[in-house]
């Protein structure tokens, strides 16, 4: 059976122009004019974009004494609802546990996916079964990227010896290592000092957190990955210093790439300083919200190029799970969602405002981070032969963001109350309309895994670089012998 995406105007991350799109076994077929087709989609007024891709989620985390709460099914028809047709969790290995053992876990929680999806795999201990594992992970399992917590001591937190250690063996292994720069020792020391001070509320979060300890934890791995010789992914970068060492980075020629989450760009540290303490520990995140300073420097490096891809880091807690950190700010799980608002937002505060253009929008939402993770144009494309991951965007669509009617589990929105202009009208995922208007019509199950292929064209440029800049021995004849 064919589908036809009739009338509508094609957006991609290049090119802006009429065309209707015919869809059959999943992928897209033709693009031209006056297709005909099984069955046919309205999209008179609107845009036909590749479906996002959020390259960061935590569905079904085990994270702080508990599990976050939307899991694979909840966490991905949250993401269809809101345009985006591909997440990509990360899988955390135990301190000592198999990386292999930890996938099995993972395997068995995504059969729920209503979307397609990928994972990273998390490096959260060292030594030489994990540096065996690797190539397993790369070559048979299908996965490229390697993620490290440079924060949570004493939990997921790896030290700089073992960061080195792995960006090597990623740089061998064609992958690319991500990292959540922050500096850990140091927070874990500002925790300390002001719950000490009496300071417990969830306002303490940001202060332990400031901008200078993401800055230079982004600094550190940004030089040891140069030292390894491999590209590197910053996740959810927040503040100026952060983007200012990632932009100093590209400037010279570095491989980094940045990516703002939607809940920075748009929410502030005005968040922590409410009164109501529900409200300020809903909105607990690392790194935490900043201030407007920081939100213009992120959306100026999504304009720039600086600044690659936008992420929500969903990791949804309800305020039943918040509530374990009353009396001590330390406690409160870390973690806010965002899955189903991410398009919305990023066109409404975005595109209707002229900081991105429709393009734009769609490479930092689709096509930057399907070419980072070696899937375009699988994924990110409107391209014969693409997957018909695509969502139908209707810019006159509106809503106002509210709790009580949204796909995730937990029972508040970070986003509520608001408004929103730019809405999908349908979303595809791999031709299956699995959102009509304000209806939901997901399978469970109806997701797979994709697989991605080490060794991009970046990875190879750069270990082409390296080894032509490598030290090599100096040939001298007539060396002169020690004590002559
Ligand atoms: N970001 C956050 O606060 N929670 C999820 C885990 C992480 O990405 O650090
Ligand atoms: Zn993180
Ligand atoms: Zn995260």
């Amino acid at each position: 059976m064919s589908t036809v995406i009739k009338g509508g105007t094609v957006v991609t991350a290049d090119l802006t122009y009429k065309a209707d799109v015919k869809i059959e076994g999943g992928t897209i077929i033709a693009i031209g004019p006056d297709l005909s087709g099984d069955e046919t989609l309205d999209a008179t007024g609107c845009y036909v974009m590749p479906g996002g891709i959020d390259p960061h989620v935590h569905l079904e985390m085990p994270f702080m004494g508990t599990y976050s709460s939307d899991n694979f099914e909840s966490g991905t028809r949250a993401a269809v609802a809101g345009g985006t047709t591909m997440v990509v969790d990360f899988c955390l290995p135990d301190p000592g546990q198999s990386l292999l053992d930890a996938l099995k876990r993972w395997d068995n929680k995504s059969t729920l996916a209503n979307c397609d999806y990928s994972f990273h795999m998390a490096i959260t201990w060292w030594d030489k079964q994990v540096f065996e594992e690797m190539e397993t992970i790369v070559k048979d399992k299908g996965i490229n990227t390697f993620k490290h917590f440079m924060a949570y001591k004493g939990a997921l937190m790896v030290n700089d010896d073992e960061m080195y250690a792995s960006f090597q063996r990623c740089a061998e292994l064609g992958a690319l290592p991500l990292v959540h720069a922050e500096n850990g020792d140091v927070v874990a020391s500002m925790q300390a000092k002001l719950l000490a001070e009496g300071n417990d509320g969830p306002e303490g979060h940001a202060y332990s957190r400031p901008p200078e300890v993401e800055g230079e934890a982004t600094n550190r791995a940004i030089m040891i990955a140069d030292m390894a010789g491999v590209p590197l992914y910053v996740v959810h970068t927040s503040c100026e210093q952060s983007h200012e060492a990632i932009r100093r980075a590209r400037q010279k020629g570095m491989r980094v790439y940045g990516e703002p989450l939607i809940q920075h760009l748009t929410l502030d540290e005005s968040e922590y300083f409410d009164k109501d303490w529900d409200h300020s520990a809903r909105r607990v995140m690392s790194p935490p919200f900043r201030n407007k300073m920081h939100q213009d420097s992120l959306w100026a490096g999504l304009q720039a190029g600086s600044l690659s891809c936008v992420a929500t880091d969903h990791c949804a807690f309800t305020t039943d799970q918040k509530r374990t950190g009353i009396g001590d700010f330390t406690k409160i799980p870390n973690g806010t969602g965002g899955l189903e608002d991410r398009l919305p937002m990023l066109w409404t505060y975005g595109v209707a405002t002229g900081r991105l253009t429709m393009n734009e929008f769609v490479a930092v939402t689709s096509t930057n981070i399907a070419k980072i993770l070696n899937i375009y144009p699988k994924k990110g494309a409107i391209l014969v032969g693409s997957d018909a991951d695509i969502v139908v965007w209707d810019p006159a669509r509106e809503k106002t963001i509210s709790a009580s009617n949204q796909q995730s589990a937990i029972d508040y929105n970070v986003f509520e109350g608001k408004h929103v202009k730019g809405l999908p009208r349908f979303t595809l995922s791999r031709g299956k309309v699995v959102v009509e208007e304000a209806t939901v019509k997901t399978e469970e199950g109806h997701g797979k895994f994709v697989a991605r292929e080490p060794f991009t064209a970046v990875n190879k440029a750069l270990s082409t670089w390296k080894e032509l800049v490598a030290p090599r021995k100096v040939e001298r004849s007539g060396i002169p012998r020690s004590g002559v």
